[in-house]
Formats: structure tokens, sequence, C-alpha cells
């Protein structure tokens, strides 16, 4: 669905990310791991085209069609070829409802396809759905978390990616949030990029990870791989 190859990328003059590959087969869940700093929302912010790339490649391939390069989609094509962002932080409009927020997501498809809230978004958030008039700001943190994750839904994309989802939750609430990743996973069939502190998130919900130290990507492989010698290598903040 997605692979990077070589990718770099420099804020002025710093080097931030080195010949970073990583490769994204559909209906997969792939965790992103680093200590903070390292360069993973950088990572997700190139491939979403809010930053520049200053070298290597981005292919888009969906079944049966020709690839695409990525690095020649404006960021809005991006959103709407299937590429589904929630930002770490939320970035919801607090002083907008919930189905106003849902609605100004809407309006980036522009295209017969995205007229109205598919009913899945609903479906996976009937909370959402009978709050759908209250005001974003005074919905709880989990609320929230959902209200940003079904804004990324509504033009209903293929690859989702979430950057730091449990931030801020308490181990309950993460537990929820790994049962609704892993069924947009399983259950829906998206493809998943995850960038996540919380080891225990990705072992549960991630098949393959990547690891990023100082922009360089260290590690990555199947989840199972991912073993204690190599958490405390890279993960462990001494
Ligand atoms: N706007 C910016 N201008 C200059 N340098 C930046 C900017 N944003 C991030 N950086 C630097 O780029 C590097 C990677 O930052 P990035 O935010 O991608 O890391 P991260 O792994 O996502 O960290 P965190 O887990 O804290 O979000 C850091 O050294 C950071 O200081």
């Amino acid at each position: 669905m997605l692979s990077l190859r070589a990718v770099n990328q420099f804020y002025g003059q710093n080097h931030i990310l080195w010949d970073v590959d990583l490769d994204l087969p559909p209906g997969t869940c792939t965790g992103v791991l680093g200590r903070p700093g390292m360069g993973k929302t950088t990572l997700v912010n190139c491939i979403m085209g809010h930053l520049p790339v200053n070298s290597g490649s981005m292919t888009w391939q969906e079944d049966g069609a020709p690839p695409k390069n990525l690095l020649l989609q404006p960021m809005e094509t991006r959103a709407r070829m299937g590429i589904g962002y929630v930002p770490q932080g939320r970035h919801i409009f607090s002083q907008l409802t919930i189905e106003e927020n849902l609605l100004i997501a809407l309006l980036a498809g522009q295209d017969d396809r995205h007229r109205a809230i598919p009913p899945m978004v609903y479906e996976l958030f009937p909370h959402l759905y009978s709050l759908r008039h209250q005001r974003s700001g005074e919905l709880s943190v989990e609320q929230q978390q959902q209200l940003a994750l079904a804004r990324a839904l509504v033009l209903q994309p293929k690859l989702l990616i979430l950057d730091e989802p449990t931030e801020g939750m308490s181990p309950w609430l993460e537990e929820e949030m790994g049962n609704l990743i892993h069924r947009l996973n399983h259950d829906f069939g998206l493809t998943i990029l995850l960038l996540e502190q919380r080891l225990s998130v990705i072992r549960r919900v991630a098949h393959y990870f990547l690891l990023l130290h100082r922009g360089r990507n260290v590690a990555q492989g199947n989840v199972a791989q991912l073993d204690d010698p190599m958490v405390n290598m890279w993960l462990t903040v001494s």
C-alpha cells in the first residue's frame, strides 16, 4: 500500500530523518516506536505532505491500480486518496459541535463519494451520535479522542495514521483504545500506522514495528521480535 525508500528530511540545517525505509502492506498494523524527539511525528508529517521531503521516495499503490508517486501529490490530495490522520493532541475544534467537526472533515473530500457522514462512523461511536449536538470542548478525553478518530474516518481512508492515540489515558482507556484500533484493522480492514510510546499497545495490536533512533530506523520487523534487550537499548529512558 505505502512504501518509503531512503527518506531524508531536514529542519533548516538539522538532518532529522536519515534514509528511512518503511513498507505498509495492505491490512497490516505497524507500530513506530522511539524515545521522544527521535523523528516519529516528522516521519508522519512527511507522509501527510505537511513537511517537504529532501530526498527519497514514497510510493502509494492500491489493489490493481498503478503505483503513484506520493511526493507529487499535494497535501489535500493525500487525504482524498485514502490517507487518514489523527494528530497527536487531537486538534478538534472545541467551539464546534461533534457533528460540525465531522462535517468540516467531510468538506475535504470534495466529491460525490463524500457527501454525508458514513454510517460506520456513528456505528463505531454510538456515544458520539447521541451527543452530536454537544460542543466538543465539553467532552471527556476519551470522547475527544473518539471524535478525532471519527473525523479521520469520515473520508473512509484506506490507511489510518494515529499519532500517540493513548496519550493521557488511564490503563483502562488505553485498553479500550487498543480494542478499537484492533477492530479498525481486523474488522474494517484498515491499514494502520501507529505512533505509540506505550509498548503494551504496540504488542497487542501491531503486526510489525519500526524503531527510530535519532531519525534512523535502527530496527524493524515482526512485533514478536521486539524483545527486552531491544527495548532496553532503544526505548528505555535513563
Ligand atoms: N518545527 C521544527 N523545527 C525544528 N526542529 C524540529 C521541529 N519539529 C521537530 N523538530 C526536531 O526534530 C526532531 C524530531 O522531532 P519529532 O517531533 O519528529 O520527534 P518525535 O519522535 O515525534 O517526538 P515525540 O515523541 O516527543 O513527539 C527533534 O530533534 C525535534 O527537536
